[in-house]
C-alpha cells in the first residue's frame, strides 16, 4: 500500500540529513516541504520565532502538544540546556513512530520523551507520571479546537506558575479564535502576537505568546 506523507518525510530525512545534526534534519524537512510535499510543520519562518522564544525563556520544563513528525520537537530540543525535562504529546500512533525516528536521526532522543495519547487524557497525568510540578514553556500545535480546553486544563491542574510562557501556532490559519479571545480577554495573561505566514506559503498566520501572571 502507498506510503504516508510522514513516512516519505522520514525517508527524505534519512537520505539527506547528517545523523546527529539537528540543523541538517530541520533543513532536510524544510527542503522536502518546499520542493516535494507541503506538510504541517511549523516551518522555518515561524520556527525562527519559536527558537527566539525558547532561547529567551530558557525553560527547565517544556511541553509540546502535537508532535506530528517531530520538526518543532527537534527545533526546541536542540536549544535546551542539559537536564531540561521535555515532553511532547502525539495522538496518532503512526506519527509517534515517525517522530521518534526523526528525533533519533537528529541525535536528540535523550532530550525528549514522546508520549502517545490525547492531551485531554495526558495533561492531568503530568504530575504523577512525569514528576512535573509546573511547565516553564508550552508549545501548542495540536488540534486547534483543543487549544482552549487544554489551557483551562493547565490552570485547573496547577501546571502553570507566574511567568509560564505558552506559545500557540496557527492562531490565524487554520485559526484558534476561541483560544485567542480567551487569553486576550483574561486578566491572567500578558499576550504578544508575532505575525508570520502559514508554513511554506504566503498565507497570513502567526504565533500568540501568552505569559501566565499567576
Ligand atoms: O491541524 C494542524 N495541526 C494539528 C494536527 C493535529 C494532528 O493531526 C494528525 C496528528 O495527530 C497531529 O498531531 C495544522 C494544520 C495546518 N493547516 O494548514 O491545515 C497548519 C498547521 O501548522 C497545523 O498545525
Ligand atoms: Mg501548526
Amino acid at each position: 500500500t502507498r506510503s504516508t506523507r510522514p513516512q516519505r518525510m522520514l525517508k527524505a530525512v534519512q537520505k539527506n540529513a547528517t545523523k546527529g545534526s539537528p540543523e541538517s534534519v530541520i533543513s532536510a524537512i524544510d527542503y522536502f516541504c518546499k520542493h516535494s510535499e507541503w506538510a504541517m510543520n511549523v516551518g522555518d519562518e515561524k520556527g525562527s520565532i519559536l527558537d527566539s522564544v525558547v532561547t529567551e525563556v530558557n525553560p527547565s520544563t517544556v511541553l509540546e502538544l502535537g508532535t506530528y513528525c517531530g520538526y518543532s520537537t527537534v527545533r526546541i530540543a536542540r536549544l535546551l540546556s542539559p537536564g531540561t525535562k521535555f515532553i511532547t504529546l502525539e495522538f496518532n500512533p503512526a506519527n509517534v513512530t515517525v517522530a521518534r525516528q526523526i528525533i533519533a536521526h537528529a541525535g536528540l532522543q535523550d532530550k525528549v520523551t514522546v508520549v502517545e495519547g490525547s492531551s485531554g487524557d495526558l495533561i492531568p497525568q503530568m504530575k504523577e507520571r512525569f514528576g512535573i510540578t509546573t511547565f516553564d514553556f508550552i508549545f501548542l500545535d495540536h488540534w486547534k479546537d483543543r487549544y482552549l480546553p487544554d489551557i483551562k486544563l493547565f490552570e485547573e491542574c496547577g501546571l502553570l506558575r507566574k511567568g509560564s510562557v505558552l506559545l500557540a501556532d496557527n492562531v490565524i490559519c487554520p485559526g484558534a479564535p476561541e483560544y485567542l479571545e480567551y487569553v486576550r480577554n483574561s486578566p491572567r495573561y500578558e499576550n504578544r502576537y508575532y505575525p508570520a505566514h502559514l508554513e511554506y506559503t504566503k498565507v497570513e498566520d502567526g504565533l500568540e505568546k501568552s505569559v501566565f501572571l499567576g
